[in-house]
């Protein structure tokens, strides 16, 4: 007997949203397999935020699927839910908690044992350097755009999650956290779980994922290992051959500087 192959952590198929006339995600389709991270990344406008939030259950598809682990994000949200932790752009958080105080309220809303809870809490606080803002009753409005960053990745993990969906996780991260979160999401893979990562930053993508897709003009332009994609270039080369670049004209900005 045969045994039956794992669906992948996250497929998406033909995936589309259009805001008025502007075109924002045409059709993107992406299979991330088990105990992959996958970078995903794009120009300004490309349309990540976009597929990320329509993957996750943030955003509704004017047409096309998202599965994780098989489970279908709109006629299934629940069951697709219960094994992803998201990262999204711009999380709103409530405000006047403090750190270890959204935890505790996120991990009653996953319905959480409270021990269990309190526990991952103050782990996650100590790893990620959260701990003496805790001490001192920062809330969340006097955080730092890292601190506010890392805070979220916390609520992406708390409930011990077998996919992870990140919005530029490392923006505003310092190097010492940024490691960190390196080592947990090593980790994270190493144990099976999938990671869906997007980023401006290249070469953190290319050390880091094992798949990558390039999206620009909501289309996914290239997709395949990291290896595959940058098909003997730099990543970053590959992605402004792909993309286009844009240079400065002598005549542009003259009067900058002058
Ligand atoms: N709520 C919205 N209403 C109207 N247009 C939108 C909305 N959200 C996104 N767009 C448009 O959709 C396109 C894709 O935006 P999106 O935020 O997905 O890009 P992105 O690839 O995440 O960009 P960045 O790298 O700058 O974060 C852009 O042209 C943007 O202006």
């Amino acid at each position: 007997m045969t045994t039956p192959t794992p669906p992948p952590a996250f497929a998406l198929d033909g995936l589309s949203k259009r805001f008025g006339d502007k075109v924002a995600v045409d059709e993107v389709t992406l299979d991330v397999p088990p105990a992959c991270l996958f970078g995903l990344v794009g120009p300004n406008g490309a349309g990540k935020t976009t597929a990320l939030s329509m993957a996750v259950g943030l955003l509704r598809p004017d047409r096309g699927t998202a599965r994780v682990l098989g489970a279908d994000m709109w006629t299934d949200p629940v069951a697709a839910k219960r094994e992803l932790g998201v990262l999204p752009d711009g999380l709103a958080l409530p405000e006047r908690l403090t750190g270890g105080e959204l935890l505790g309220y996120w991990g009653r809303l996953r319905g959480m044992p409270v021990p269990v809870v309190r526990s991952r809490t103050a782990e996650l606080l100590r790893i990620l350097e959260l701990d003496e803002a805790e001490r001192l009753g920062t809330t969340v409005m006097e955080y730092s755009t890292g601190m506010r960053k890392k805070i979220g990745l916390a609520t992406a993990l708390l409930h011990a999650p077998r996919v992870l969906v990140l919005d530029e996780p490392y923006e505003a991260v310092d190097p010492v956290s940024a490691r960190v979160l390196t080592a947990i999401l090593r980790r994270f893979v190493a144990a099976g779980g999938s990671v869906v990562m997007s980023s401006h930053v290249m070469s953190l993508v290319e050390q880091l994922c094992d798949r990558v897709a390039i999206i620009a003009g909501g289309r996914v332009v290239a997709d395949g290992t990291v290896d595959e994609v940058r098909a003997g270039s730099s990543l970053e080369d590959r992605f402004v051959a792909l993309v286009g670049e844009r240079r400065l004209a002598e005549e542009e900005l003259s009067w900058l500087a002058s």
